[in-house]
């Protein structure tokens, strides 16, 4: 039973009293997406640009200090907040899309050849899907699909078979933006281990929605987005247990990444540094580590029980209606994501007319193609929910679905 107090989380964002399409009330239930940001975390960013915005790392003024202090220690903090040690753990990236080309990149291309094999799902995000494709097609590896069931589950027995000793990577998304599948993620992470391949977990959907610890999982690297737990757009992270960001390869060149220079060559700085060339994401990993106190405060397992409960909720409400296909597993084992059709009614359609009453929800393939394509729809409609939402938001939802079902049933 979430303990979580929404109408004090909901004065902490005064997006959420906007008014759109003439009038309403706005109802975002985009988070999938992107996740709103509260006034403490605008507040950091305002407070560092007024009054210790400088560079970090090299500077031996005060605010170079400041600065420095503060972007080192969000690495900590991030690290912790998923279950790692420290800020050699944790890198900063652009996002979750740059984390997985770093180590596809830094560590793919160096390392898989022909014979070697990649073994994903058919549920991945085209920022693992996609990349590891590349990286594929440039050194001659396979990737492979561990197929889902009917009812939106990883096969397992398929992911027992297909996961070998020629497997050198797996991997695998956490929850779901699509299908809101919870996959297990431990259980795939002994499965790699077991044939000394490593497991990469795309947490983009996780980390901001459920307690997750990357040690218990064993997860090799594990990546999320600032921007979809309260932080700002601009930055992403990438845990790797420390031995492996030690041992990987850097994936951009330039300033800070380096020990000593000489015209001749060049040696690194050690992990997280190696991995953050030139001048980094300094506010964005201020304001983050902000959006982890928030989070933290508010409890990772409330936010996720009161996600479930909404999500159920939607779950039951949609699917009261014959005329509604829900994608993936049912309302009470699922995350937060909810994708849908409503017969007759095209999910472009449907976000338009839900819009034009306030609803805010997403359209189209959520960077998720193979995955429609497998599920045999063109698009869907996507709604999602947060620590911010309403049971009456739901409601709204659902009126507004009804709206378009009569639209389009004249
Ligand atoms: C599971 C998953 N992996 C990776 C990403 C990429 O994150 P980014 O690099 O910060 O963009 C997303 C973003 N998902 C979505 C972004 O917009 N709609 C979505 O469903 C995601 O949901």
């Amino acid at each position: 039973q979430a303990s979580l107090d929404v109408d004090a989380i909901r004065a902490d964002f005064p997006i959420l009293e906007r008014e759109v399409a003439d009038g309403r009330d706005l109802v975002y239930l985009d988070n999938a997406a992107t996740s709103q940001t509260p006034d403490q975390v605008v507040d950091a960013i305002a407070d560092y640009y007024r009054r210790y915005n400088s560079n970090v790392h090299r500077g031996l003024h005060e605010l170079s200090q400041e600065a420095s202090v503060a972007y080192e220690n969000a690495h900590d903090k991030l690290a912790e907040f998923v279950g790692g040690e420290d800020r050699e753990e944790m890198v900063f990236t652009k996002n979750t899309t740059e984390a997985e080309n770093l180590v596809a990149f830094a560590w793919g291309l160096n390392e898989l050849g022909p014979g070697d094999e990649v073994v994903l799902t058919q549920m991945e995000h085209h920022a693992s899907l996609v990349t590891w494709q590349q990286v594929a097609e440039k050194t001659g590896a396979e990737v492979k699909y561990i197929p889902i069931t009917d009812d939106g589950y990883l096969d397992m027995d398929a992911a027992e078979e297909m996961i070998t000793d020629d497997t050198e990577m797996v991997n695998v998304v956490h929850v779901s933006n699509t299908l809101g599948t919870v996959n297990p993620v431990g259980d795939l992470a002994d499965i790699a281990h077991d044939h000394d391949a490593y497991i990469f977990v795309d947490g983009a959907q996780a980390a901001p929605t459920r307690p997750v610890d990357v040690q218990d999982i064993d997860a090799d690297f594990y990546a999320f987005s600032g921007h979809k737990m309260l932080g700002p757009t601009g930055i992403g992270c990438l845990y790797g247990k420390r031995h492996l960001l030690a041992d990987l390869e850097p994936f951009l060149y330039g300033g800070e990444m380096i020990e000593r220079v000489s015209y001749e060559d060049a040696t690194w700085n050690d992990p997280p540094w190696k991995f953050e060339a030139g001048t980094p994401v300094i506010a964005q990993g201020i304001a983050l580590a902000e959006a982890v106190d928030y989070l933290e405060d508010v409890g990772m397992e409330n936010i996720q029980a009161h996600e479930e409960a909404l999500t159920e909720y939607a779950y039951d409400e949609l699917t009261a209606h014959d005329d509604v296909d829900v994608y993936g597993p049912p309302g009470d084992d699922r995350g937060a994501a909810v994708s849908f059709n409503v017969d007759g009614v095209h999910a472009h359609d449907l976000s338009s007319i839900l819009n034009d009453y306030g609803v805010a929800i997403r359209a189209g393939d959520h960077c998720t193609q193979p995955l429609h394509d497998t599920l045999g729809v063109p698009a869907s409609a996507r709604a999602s929910f947060y620590l911010y939402n309403t049971r009456e938001e739901v409601d709204a939802l659902v009126d507004a679905v009804d709206e378009a079902r009569q639209l389009f049933s004249t």
